[in-house]
């Protein structure tokens, strides 16, 4: 093989890296297409697996590119991968979980995880993230494995990414875009959708440079392209900028729509005073298991890293018979990217506003103390540090009684509990009814038989303290919310003479 032939294979694989736009682009036709009604609480599709993984045609972002099936990009993107971090502080012992934590990301995007490497140095490498040495040795051990994806386990930059590229001779995708991958692959909602595709364009845009360059050179220096769109004296690279700039702009215009469509929802909510609990946690703490067990609720369960991104909203009775809703919402994970966070900034209002957060964290894991940090961390970014919280300590089925003895003393309101067996959780269940806000105001009403409506609200909403059929109506005394007072006041007994 002539080193030329060799390039130009090289440079072909780092052009098909490109389809990350092409995903996105593709991703908001259909958005635009599709007509669902705005609904957070739609969630019809939460059961369509084998829909996730069969195969889709994906339209190009720009026509001069092949187009490539999805499973054919997946192959050529994410098939066979090494793992790469750099260690910089804490023990060898963190530096493996953060790597593990890595693999199992790139499992769930569909990746076959050949080797992991990681690298000790004070701070990560300017040039190529792991040093010029190590890069070389790295270019081993993709030879070895017969790796065509090296990930590595941070933000690199753009000219890390390339310097890397060079060296190892394969595709490198950074965590960032693993994650960004794995949501791309997940989100089913119109809006969850939209924010992917906008946070993938936002992680595109500032990397155009190095593949757009590879891009030109396999389209022959970009001197036949001939795109109609192209403005005079512009290059392939810019005209793709200002038309992802463009789709970016109409994107967020769009999402600011679903917003207000969730906004008004969520007003309702509130306007019929049925407390909110919010399920959060780090990813694949078993958030959805609980939803599951809590209500008996369809939703789509996997042994994969986010496998719910967009919330879902139940309701649900707590043992004394009051209504709450519950959400299930997207999960946390480490260092999730900034414009991530930004993406999801929705869903983690809705967890901001609720009034009752279940913090689930997996008993199981080795050190659930980071977990539970971690999403902290992010709670107090949506200010939601005044909402009380449950730590739901979940998979105590398989967990190590010391770790659940050891979260049990630290974290003051705890339960450890198991969604796969159910233990413990009709005391969850009991210490929802006991954190929800109680409704303020004690009233009691004689209501008339045909005001039925009024009593049966009386019980989903508010708290009867005694109930009693008379001949002139039902004699309530009942704790309820200023609004059904307002309502039940007109048939207060008058006091008796
Ligand atoms: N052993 C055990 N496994 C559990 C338990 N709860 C959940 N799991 C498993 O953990 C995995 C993740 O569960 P999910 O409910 O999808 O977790 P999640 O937090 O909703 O995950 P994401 O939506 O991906 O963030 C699944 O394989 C569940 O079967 C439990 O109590 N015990
Ligand atoms: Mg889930």
């Amino acid at each position: 093989m002539t080193s030329s032939s060799s390039h130009s294979q090289d440079t072909k694989r780092l052009a098909q890296t490109y389809p990350e736009g092409l995903r996105a682009d593709a991703l908001m036709e259909e958005d635009v297409a599709r007509s669902h009604e705005i609904d957070s609480t739609w969630d019809g599709e939460q059961f369509d697996r084998s829909d996730r993984a069969a195969l889709r045609r994906v339209a190009g972002l720009s026509t001069e590119l092949e187009d490539v099936t999805e499973v054919e990009y997946r192959q050529l993107r994410l098939e066979r991968v090494v793992l790469v971090g750099v260690w910089t502080s804490g023990t060898v012992q963190d530096a493996e979980n953060s790597l593990a934590e890595l693999a199992a990301l790139a499992e769930t995007a569909g990746a076959l995880v050949l080797d992991g490497v990681i690298q000790r140095r004070d701070k990560p490498d300017a040039a190529t993230y792991i040093g010029s040495g190590k890069a070389e040795e790295l270019r081993d051990v993709v030879l070895h494995t017969g790796a065509d994806t090296v990930i590595c386990d941070g933000e690199l930059s753009p000219g890390q990414l390339i310097h890397l590229e060079d060296v190892v001779k394969v595709k490198v995708i950074d965590r960032t875009a693993l994650i960004l991958d794995i949501f791309a692959q997940h989100a089913k909602s119109r809006e969850g959708k939209a924010q992917v595709a906008l946070a993938q364009m936002q992680y595109m845009l500032p990397r155009l440079r190095g593949w757009g360059q590879s891009l030109s050179r396999q389209m022959g220096g970009g001197k036949g392209g001939g795109l109609a769109t192209r403005g005079p004296g512009e290059t392939k690279i810019e005209t793709d900028r200002r038309r992802i700039r463009e789709k970016m702009a109409k994107m967020r215009r769009e999402i600011a729509e679903m917003k207000t469509g969730r906004e008004i929802k969520r007003q309702e909510r509130k306007r019929h005073k049925v407390p909110s609990v919010a399920i959060a946690g780090y990813t694949n703490a078993g958030k959805s298991s609980l939803l599951n067990r809590l209500t008996g609720a369809g939703v789509l369960v996997e042994n994969a890293l986010f496998a719910t991104l967009d919330p879902t909203v139940r309701r649900a009775e707590t043992p004394s018979g009051r209504l709450y809703t519950l959400a299930d919402t997207v999960g946390f994970v480490r260092h999730l990217p900034h414009h991530l966070v930004e993406a999801f900034r929705s869903t983690m209002e809705e967890v901001g506003e609720s009034d009752l957060i279940l913090h689930v964290v997996d008993g199981s894991h080795p050190v659930p103390e980071e977990q539970l940090a971690a999403v902290r961390e992010v709670i107090r970014d949506v200010g939601a540090t005044d909402v009380p919280e449950i730590v739901v300590v979940n998979k105590a089925d398989m967990a190590d009684p010391l770790v659940l003895q050891r979260l049990l003393r630290v974290e003051k309101r705890a339960i450890a509990v198991s969604a796969r067996t159910g233990r413990n959780i009709d005391q969850l269940l009991a210490l929802i009814d006991n954190e929800l806000p109680r409704p303020s105001v004690e009233i009691e009403a004689l209501v008339p038989y045909t005001h039925g409506k009024l009593v049966a609200r009386a019980h989903d909403e508010g708290e009867v303290i005694s109930e009693e059929h008379t001949a002139e109506g039902t004699l309530l005394k009942v704790r309820v919310h200023e609004e059904l007072a307002a309502e039940l006041t007109p048939y207060a007994p008058t006091p008796a003479l």
